[in-house]
Order: structure tokens, then C-alpha cells, then sequence
């Protein structure tokens, strides 16, 4: 059989991974498509909808050259040979699950559309990170609803992009896995997505694998990766309790190259999008398949990020001589890391909850996001009335106005430019004691000492 050359790509989602991984494909002709036309045209314009490093120099090279972003779905599924689904899978919200398992309906909403649209075969590619065996579920749905002479092969692709270095991610990555079932229709599926990565990624770090492996194989990624920093945040606050430092424990641990350097950074918390919610699919899957002890094991890596997130804002309020009523408190950053204007999740949002539930007036600068998700984050998307929140939220444009009279600055993300801020002239408009929480380790705490701060940081004691 002549192998199966891909010509035409349609990904269903343009989201924070359908744009950015599609925008970076050569040559071959990549139509996004969602249903959300305002995202849609945003992709169109010159404002993108996402903010990400190095996106907007790719889209603009690319875009109505061999990248097109459209509504209309159904064109862009009849005429693609390979079709990625890129769409949410967000943590079920109610019925069975609720709270752990994902939330597959966008996915097979997309999955059903294929199978009514297509009259030509398919590659399907799973692109959402999805419990283990999805594609078993999305192949009955194809197949109970595909026309005669149409057959569907289902691969597994999922994506490793980090937020904020997206790009570099995608043009370099650490590995591109592709899970297909071991058959021979199945293994020529997987020879046509591989060589579309092989047009930029060197073979070898193509890693072809089983349906079933590669799915978890995200699950488990993620997991791990979600472990090793609540372990950090863990020992973090031992070293609080001890004077010892966890930027030192960290890079001690960290220089055993059987364990390396990355993911040991201590924080606030992790956020994000993936993290939580695919931990919770995992202890959901472990539940199903009666593993509670797996599962468990599991749950307490969230659960230790929500403490970490609680002892945080706890230790605001402990140090403000245990209370922070009517005290205006300066939130430094809502994105849920540097180099994003994502806030899904982002730990700045729980610590803002803690501060406001004690009745603080917070102000908050972000570089990146807008105003109004900072509402959208502060009312739960409409679920919490804003009106009696309103007096006690300011949203600033300069970090210089949000600390301007405030008891306590607070940082919650790791942008750069805090590192550089002029902090002798915002000392100078801070009430005395003037207090620094650095939740994310990266503020010169001798130079804002000798300045006159308390400085506290996440993982260390009171000495220097
Ligand atoms: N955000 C990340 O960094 C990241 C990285 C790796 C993997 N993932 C996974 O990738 C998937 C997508 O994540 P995201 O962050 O891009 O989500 P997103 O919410 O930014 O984008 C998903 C898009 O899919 C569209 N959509 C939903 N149903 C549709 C349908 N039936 N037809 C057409 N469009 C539809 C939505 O309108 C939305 O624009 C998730 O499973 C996520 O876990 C995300
Ligand atoms: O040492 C560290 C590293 C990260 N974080 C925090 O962890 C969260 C997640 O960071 P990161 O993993 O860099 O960003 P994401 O965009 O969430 O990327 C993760 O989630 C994606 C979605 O599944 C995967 O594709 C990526 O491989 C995986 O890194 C953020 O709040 C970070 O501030 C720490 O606190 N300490």
C-alpha cells in the first residue's frame, strides 16, 4: 500500500494549543476552525486572541499563506485528509465524576461532527489530553455514523507545550509521541502524522507508541511533573520552620542528575489549566479501576498545592499582626505564570478569595491580563455577584499605583519585570512596617531589606 500523504490539516479548536501547534507547521495547508467566532476573528486580526512569545511573528508569516482560521467547521473537516481535535476537556462540573473526571462532550461533539461531515476518509488525531481509552469511545462514534467507503484511523498526539514558551516548545520539542493501535492500518495512520513532524523535528525524537500508552503517558507527565513541585513546596515549608532555604535544598537536590534541575522551583502553588484537572482525571481513572490507593496517592499532590496556596495568604494575614480588614494589600501579578495573560487556575485568584474573605482592599497589576477576566476571575464567570466585592478590588495599570499605601505587596507571578521595579520609590509611598511576600522567590531580599522591607519569602526563615 502507497503510504498516506497528507495534504490538507484541519484542527477543530483554536485555542492555547490548536493556534500556536498548527501555526507552526510548513508547507502543508492547516485550516483551525471553533465554533467561537469572536476567537475566530480575533485570530484574523491583530490582536490575537493569546498571548505567547514568539506567536504573533509566526501568524503573521504564515497566516493566508498556508494557515487559515475559519467558523465554518464542516468545510474545514470534509476537506482535511487529517483532522486534529484540539478542544477543552475541563473537569466535569456536575453528574457522575463531578469534580475529577474530564468533560468529554465538546470532544465528542467534535468527534460526531467529523463522522456526519466526513464522505472521504480520515486520520483522526486526539489532541486534548483525554482519559485513557478515549479513543475507543471516539472510534465507536466514528464508525457507528460514517458513510460507506469513509474509514476513520485514530491516533493519539498529545501536546507537552508549556504556556509562556509555547513556540520554542513547538519548533524544539523534547519529543512528539503519536499512540496508534498496532495494526497496519493503524501503524500507516501513524507513518502519515510522523512524517508531518518530520518536516522540522529530527526522527528520533518522534516516539511511536500504543493508543493506550500514549494517553496516559500525558496523564502521567503532567503528574509527575505537578509532584515533583508540590514535593518542593512541601520542604518549603519545612525550611520556614527551620531557617534552611529551599532555593539551596532545591539546587542540591536538583544537581543529582538522576534527578535534575527543572520543575524543583518553589511557589506560591502551581496553576494552569492542565496540572489540576489532569491529576483529577487520574485519580478519577484509579478510582475506576479500583486503585484506591493509587488514587489517593494521586490526590495528594493537589492537595498539597491547595495548602500551599492557603499558608501562603494565612501568612499575609499572621504577619499583618493577624488581620487585614480595611488594609489595602498590592497583588503583583493574576496570570497563572510569567509570559501568559492565562489566569485559568492561577493561584493569584485563591490567595486574592483568602484576602478578600478577610476583607482587605486588594489591588492587583498585571502586565497581561485585562480587566475584565480579572472580573470574570473574581465573580467565577458570573457565579459570585461582583456588586459587594467591588469596594474592596481595585485593578491598576502600574505596579507603582497598585503599591502606593499598600500594608503588604504580594507577588504571585514570576514576571521579570518585578525584579527591576524601582523598589526604593515604592517603599517610599508605603506605610511603615512595609511588608514584601515574595511567593515566587524571585526578588533580591537583601537589597529590599537593606532598602527597609520585611521581606518574606516562600521557603525560607527569618534569617538571611
Ligand atoms: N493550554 C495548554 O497549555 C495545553 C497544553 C497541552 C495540552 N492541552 C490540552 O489541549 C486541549 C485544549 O486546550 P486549550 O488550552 O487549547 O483549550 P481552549 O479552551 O483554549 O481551546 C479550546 C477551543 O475549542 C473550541 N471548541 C470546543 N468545542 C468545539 C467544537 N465542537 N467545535 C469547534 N470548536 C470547539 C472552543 O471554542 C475553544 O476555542 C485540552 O484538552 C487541554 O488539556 C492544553
Ligand atoms: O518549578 C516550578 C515549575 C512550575 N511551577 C508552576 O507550575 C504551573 C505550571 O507551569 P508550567 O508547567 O510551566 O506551565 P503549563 O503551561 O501549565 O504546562 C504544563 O501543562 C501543559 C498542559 O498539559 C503541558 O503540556 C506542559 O508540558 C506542562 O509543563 C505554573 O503555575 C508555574 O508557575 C512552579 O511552581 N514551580
Amino acid at each position: 500500500m502507497a503510504p498516506i500523504e497528507v495534504k490538507k490539516i484541519c484542527c477543530i479548536g483554536a485555542g492555547y494549543v490548536g493556534g500556536p501547534t498548527c501555526a507552526v507547521i510548513p508547507h502543508i495547508q492547516v485550516t483551525i476552525v471553533d465554533l467561537n467566532q469572536a476567537r475566530i476573528d480575533a485570530w484574523n486580526s491583530d490582536e490575537l486572541p493569546i498571548y505567547e512569545p514568539g506567536l504573533e511573528d509566526v501568524v503573521k508569516a504564515t497566516r493566508g499563506k498556508n494557515l487559515f482560521f475559519s467558523t465554518d467547521v464542516d468545510k474545514g473537516i470534509a476537506d482535511a485528509d487529517l483532522i486534529f481535535v484540539s478542544v477543552n476537556t475541563p473537569t466535569k462540573k456536575s453528574g457522575i465524576g463531578a469534580g475529577f473526571a474530564a468533560d468529554l462532550k465538546f470532544l465528542q461533539l467534535a468527534t460526531r461532527r467529523i463522522a456526519e461531515v466526513a464522505t472521504s476518509s480520515k486520520i483522526v488525531v486526539e489532541k486534548s489530553t483525554v482519559p485513557c481509552r478515549t479513543a475507543d469511545a471516539m472510534r465507536t462514534i466514528l464508525e457507528a455514523n460514517s458513510k460507506p467507503g469513509c474509514r476513520f484511523d485514530i491516533l493519539s498526539n498529545p501536546e507537552f507545550l508549556a504556556e509562556g514558551t509555547a513556540i520554542a516548545d513547538l519548533f524544539a520539542p523534547d519529543r512528539v509521541l503519536i499512540g496508534s493501535l498496532q495494526t497496519e492500518e493503524g501503524l500507516d495512520a501513524c507513518r502519515a502524522l510522523s512524517n508531518v513532524y518530520s518536516n522540522w523535528v529530527p526522527r528520533d525524537q518522534i516516539l511511536t507508541v500504543g493508543l493506550w500508552s500514549s494517553e496516559l503517558s500525558k496523564l502521567a507527565a503532567n503528574a509527575m511533573l505537578a509532584q515533583r513541585i508540590s514535593s518542593v513546596n512541601a520542604l518549603s515549608a519545612i525550611c520556614e520552620a527551620t531557617g534552611a532555604n529551599i532555593d539551596e535544598v532545591a539546587y542540591a537536590v536538583g544537581k543529582d542528575t538522576r534527578m535534575g534541575s527543572k520543575f524543583l522551583k518553589a511557589s506560591v502553588g502551581f496553576g494552569g489549566s492542565c496540572f489540576q484537572k489532569d491529576i483529577l482525571n487520574l485519580v478519577y481513572l484509579s478510582e475506576s479501576l479500583h486503585l484506591p490507593e493509587v488514587a489517593k496517592y494521586w490526590r495528594s499532590v493537589v492537595e498539597l498545592n491547595e495548602y500551599q496556596k492557603s499558608r501562603f495568604a494565612r501568612k499575609v494575614v499572621d504577619t499583618l499582626f493577624n488581620t487585614i480588614t480595611g488594609k489595602k494589600i498590592a497583588v503583583l501579578g493574576w496570570a497563572f505564570k510569567k509570559d501568559t495573560g492565562d489566569t485559568r487556575e492561577s493561584p493569584a485568584i485563591t490567595i486574592t478569595n483568602h484576602f478578600l474573605s478577610e476583607k482587605a482592599r486588594i489591588s492587583i497589576y498585571d502586565p497581561q491580563v485585562t480587566e475584565s477576566q480579572m472580573w470574570l476571575d473574581l465573580t467565577d464567570y458570573g457565579d459570585i455577584p461582583a456588586e459587594p466585592i467591588k469596594p474592596h478590588i481595585t485593578i491598576n495599570k502600574t505596579v507603582e499605583e497598585a503599591c502606593a499605601g499598600a500594608e503588604a505587596i504580594v507577588v504571585c507571578t514570576e514576571w521579570d519585570e518585578f525584579k527591576t521595579l524601582d523598589w526604593e520609590k515604592i517603599y517610599a509611598n508605603c506605610p511603615r512596617p512595609a511588608f514584601v511576600f515574595d511567593g515566587r522567590l524571585i526578588l533580591d531580599r537583601k537589597k529590599l531589606t537593606d532598602i527597609g522591607f520585611q521581606v518574606i519569602t516562600i521557603g525560607s526563615g527569618d534569617r538571611i
